[in-house]
């Protein structure tokens, strides 16, 4: 089976309701799709969000990595040399981890078509159901409060609350969602870096004052600020998730060795695809680090490859894959069936992604040459 050619389109899809977090406030998703067409007819599906404030790849940056530094590299070879060309896509450039993960995707697709198995079991078939959490956005206490009960009304048991704009009302912000959760929802927070160290243990003391049942914060300070990341997880009495602040296998084994975090965020977008992302795992299984396997906002390409992923491995104990749920329709056809918070995972080779419904892609293109 040998790479023909390498096409990119944008993937439109809006969200039910604006998405709002410390670093960033959106209403509909924009991503890069790749399609690895073959001499064989198959074709290998991949996705890219241009997640600009975490990973730094925009749309433009994500499209020319993939066409002037990527694409050259895979077009004329056999996925035969699977592992070679894994290689090939992350040492193409450097960072441009959501492009790397786009294509390295494709190729994981290609690969469990072409031996006709899926990639949940090509990795490990641990399970082949998973439950996500939810994300509220972050808003005044009245409107998380709103939005907490339409989540439980959907059968949402876990809740990803976001924090950190106004951090004088995140403690408030809670309240309201706690009074409307009640006792047995599991709420854990994510404040996307807008905390200083001090003030991170200072507002997780209140919470934890409070009885507010948090189950854990995620990335309370800066991404580069690891010393600040190891203050927090020492002094906080919640456990502590490295998000922003894992990007590489390489990341990933410096908070290990340091305990700078309780756990991890594994993101394909920032690691650079599955590849990368078995590197971490496997450090995590040596360290006996649990996992979340998050993603960006993405729709249910990407989305799926990380559920694939997820189902493949026992380390990974968090599901934050509410991508797909998020959206006001999901144009993607074949992988992972979503009923709500229950994901089971698709058997079918590959990953099991058949296609796009027609009107929710147009050509990249156009727009970026
Ligand atoms: C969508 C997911 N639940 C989530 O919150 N992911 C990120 C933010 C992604 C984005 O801004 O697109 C996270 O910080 O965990
Ligand atoms: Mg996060």
């Amino acid at each position: 089976m040998k790479i023909r050619d390498i096409r990119l389109s944008i993937l439109s899809v809006p969200l039910r309701v604006p998405f709002k977090t410390a670093l960033r406030s959106v209403s509909s998703v924009e991503d890069v799709v790749v399609e690895i067409l073959t001499d064989s007819g198959e074709t290998g599906f991949g996705e890219a969000p241009p997640t600009g404030v975490i990973t730094g790849d925009t749309t433009g940056a994500i499209a020319g990595a993939i066409q002037d530094h990527i694409a050259p590299k895979l077009i004329g070879r056999d996925i035969e040399e699977f592992e070679t060309l894994l290689k090939d896509v992350q040492a193409a450039l450097v960072h441009n981890t959501s492009a790397k993960a786009a294509v390295d995707i494709a190729l994981w697709d290609l690969y469990g078509k072409h031996l006709g198995l899926s990639v949940f079991r090509l990795l490990g078939a641990a399970r082949r159901e998973i439950e996500t959490d939810i994300t509220i956005s972050v808003n005044d206490p009245e409107v998380m409060a709103q939005d907490t009960l339409d989540a439980i009304r959907r059968g949402y048991r876990t809740l990803k609350v976001k924090v950190g704009v106004e951090p004088s009302l995140d403690v408030a912000r809670l309240l309201a969602v706690r009074a409307a959760a009640g006792p047995d929802i599991q709420i854990r927070i994510d404040a996307n870096q807008a905390w200083s160290p001090k003030q991170a243990v200072r507002i997780l003391e209140e919470m934890e004052r409070k009885d507010l049942g948090i189950e854990l914060v995620e990335q309370p300070v800066k991404a580069s600020d690891l010393d600040g990341l190891a203050f927090v997880t020492s002094h906080s009495p919640i456990p502590v998730l490295a998000d922003e602040a894992v990007f590489s296998p390489q990341d990933a084994l410096a908070i290990m060795q340091r305990h700078a975090a309780d756990m991890i965020n594994i993101k394909l977008m920032k690691c650079g695809g599955i590849t990368n992302a078995l590197r971490i795992i496997s450090a995590a299984e040596v360290y006996g680090m649990e996992c979340m396997l998050g993603c960006m906002l993405e729709a249910k390409i990407s989305v799926n490859a990380a559920v694939e992923l997820a189902c493949a491995r026992q380390i990974i104990t968090r599901i934050d894959l509410d991508g797909p749920v998020l959206l006001k329709e999901d144009p993607i056809e074949g992988g992972a069936i979503f009923r709500e918070k229950q994901i089971t995972v698709s058997d079918a080779p590959g990953l099991g992604i058949s296609g796009i419904r027609p009107g929710y892609t147009r050509p990249l293109f156009d727009n970026y040459v």
